[in-house]
């Protein structure tokens, strides 16, 4: 169903998702987030149809990202890091947005998450990431669920391979004319992909599922990565699909050379597992 292209306002229709059995994650039962400061006096800029902001932590090259819905300004933030919690709040509170959700991509092993402290700052807001991530969150997702924040809502597409519990979130063409997002996590990286040598990581499992699950998007999907160490921003799953140095090799070329990596581990690991097992609840963190 992913691969047709559906506006994001169609693919939160309540026929539409009656017909794909998927289950509708619902915050509505939540009280407000708070009371913001909103920007009345200017209309925050839309990409693609939607308010869109690329933010980036440089400790961890981490990207976090805000997207909201242009009419209600309900707002979501995607892998936020603890360190950047109040950066990542005047950002939504200068555009008049209203924080309603956190979501994380995996269990980061690199930084420690900020949805615990932006819970804590903005009572109301509600944290989700995938059961399979065996993190703690307000809400357990799975694959196919639908993730509404005001008309848009955003697919959950599980992605392991990177962690057991990795899980990308793709927002359809939010207006005519306009690409789809995909927030892949360390799943699908510019010209790479997550190592896969901890935490359930399987290097065979992740070939398969950025190839039947990724790749299977429309073309022009932006590609939107939890991290670039180059100073890259995004690409799209046409460009990736083809020039991926990693991923355009056969399946088993592809185990043997992540096999191969040797890659140091993550700085940050010993503290960030345990605190984001916790949902990052208990900061701050030594
Ligand atoms: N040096 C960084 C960690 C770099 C790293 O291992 N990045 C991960 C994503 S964060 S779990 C990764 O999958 N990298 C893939 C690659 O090919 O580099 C630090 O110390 O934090
Ligand atoms: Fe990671």
């Amino acid at each position: 169903m992913l691969a047709s292209r559906p506006t994001a306002r169609a693919a939160a229709a309540p026929a539409a998702r009656a017909r794909r059995a998927v289950r509708v994650v619902s915050f509505a039962q939540q009280p407000a987030a708070t009371a913001v400061a909103a920007n009345k006096a200017s209309k925050p800029a839309l990409t693609n149809g939607v308010i869109f902001r690329q933010l980036f932590d440089g400790a961890s090259s981490t990207y976090t990202y805000l997207l909201a819905d242009p009419l209600s300004l309900e707002a979501v933030l995607i892998d936020p890091v603890l360190e950047q919690a109040e950066r990542d709040l005047e950002v939504v509170d200068g555009l008049g947005l209203n924080l309603v959700l956190t979501l994380n991509t995996h269990c980061h092993a690199d930084h420690i998450t900020g949805s615990g402290k932006l819970k804590a700052l903005r009572p109301g807001v509600r944290s989700a990431i995938a059961a399979a991530s065996g993190a703690a969150g307000d809400v357990q997702l799975r694959d196919g669920d639908s993730v509404p924040f005001g008309a848009l809502a955003l697919a959950c597409i599980a992605t392991p391979g990177h962690t057991s519990g990795c899980m990308s979130f793709y927002l359809p063409p939010a207006a005519p004319g306009a690409a789809g997002l995909v927030f892949t996590g360390d799943a699908l990286l510019i010209r790479g992909c997550g190592r896969t040598d901890f935490q359930g990581g399987d290097a065979a499992g992740l070939y398969d599922t950025v190839h039947a699950r990724l790749f299977s998007l429309p073309d022009d999907t932006l590609v939107l990565p939890g991290h670039d160490y180059r100073g890259r921003t995004a690409s799209s799953i046409a460009e990736e699909r083809a020039l991926n140095p990693r991923l355009t090799k056969g399946r088993g070329e592809f185990v043997a050379l992540m096999a191969g990596l040797g890659l140091p581990y993550p700085k940050q690991i010993d503290r960030a597992l345990p605190a984001n097992l916790e949902d990052g609840a208990r900061f701050p963190y030594e």
